[in-house]
């Protein structure tokens, strides 16, 4: 009897694509005076539905990196891809977020605000951008305020409402550069927890700028570090299934991180 053979079959976990892909990005401010360098060839890839870290010392290039990812500078060397092109300029697949409370236009009212770069930009007719507002705005709990003005909102419902803004317009990736930096530690956490809750609500992408070791590890499910100006990749490192605040896995990833950043601090010092 002839007994045939078939060699094993081996599936092929296909990987997925990268959303976001930098390749030895080298980024620089030329002044008058100067040439400095922000980051020097920085690389990692961000995945869908990633909550990406960047978390380093002050002046390592952090926002610089998300202004590179936003278009509004151009690496020197290396490359910046977004679903495999080449980013070029500013575009509304890339939505931001920054620290300060005044990013909202004060004349117009969260809901005004909301639609703005829905309809500035085009996207959405204007039945479609007012419905997307009232939407969001109530993901973010604001639906009491949709038509109040910014000035009579709170540095934390502002937040919020910027968050909306950037989220209604459903970004390929969000970047917040350290956006609960400048709130108070109890509205801090509670932002931290409902960006969150979003995020399982929605599954978005965002690439987050922090300085604090804290913020990465609850935020994150991936942290990249960065070391000292010229900011450069010291460590990439998976977050999120820490458990809780103070628990032991969390203490031991926040000292991890600690000994990483401080290291050379604390080897030099006397
Ligand atoms: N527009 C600019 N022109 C010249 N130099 C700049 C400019 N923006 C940033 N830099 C310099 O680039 C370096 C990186 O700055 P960047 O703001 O990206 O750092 P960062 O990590 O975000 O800092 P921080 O945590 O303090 O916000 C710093 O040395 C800074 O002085």
């Amino acid at each position: 009897m002839i007994v045939e053979r078939h060699a094993p079959e081996i599936e092929a976990i296909p990987m997925p694509e990268p959303l976001l892909e930098l390749e030895g990005a080298t980024l620089q401010y030329k002044t008058a005076q100067h040439l400095v360098t922000a980051t020097y060839r920085v690389s990692f890839k961000v995945y869908r539905a990633d909550r990406f870290i960047l978390l380093g010392p002050s002046g390592c290039g952090k926002s610089s990196l998300l202004k590179g990812i936003a278009g509004f500078v151009k690496p020197v060397e290396g490359t910046v891809r977004l679903n495999g092109r080449k980013v070029a300029a500013p575009g509304p697949d890339r939505m931001m977020v920054f620290q300060e409370f005044d990013q909202l236009m004060p004349w117009r009212t969260i809901r005004e605000n909301v639609m703005f770069p829905m309809r500035a930009s085009h996207r959405y007719p204007k039945r479609e951008a007012a419905d997307r507002a009232g939407a969001y705005i109530d993901k973010v709990g604001l639906t009491k305020f949709a038509d109040a003005y910014p000035h009579m909102l709170s540095g934390g419902m502002k937040q919020r409402a910027a968050i909306a803004r950037a989220m209604a317009m459903e970004p390929d990736i969000l970047l917040m550069d350290e956006p609960f930096a400048a709130l108070d530690a109890l509205t801090r956490r509670k932002m931290q927890d409902e960006l969150l809750q979003l995020w399982d609500d929605i599954r978005f992408t965002v690439l987050f700028v922090t300085h604090s070791i804290e913020e990465a590890i609850i935020v994150g499910n991936r942290i990249l570090v960065l070391s000292p100006h010229p900011g450069q990749v010291k460590a990439e490192l998976n977050a999120g299934q820490q458990g809780n605040i103070g628990g032991s896995a969390f203490t031991e990833l926040r000292d991890r991180i600690h000994d990483m950043l401080f290291a050379e601090r604390v080897e030099g010092a006397t």
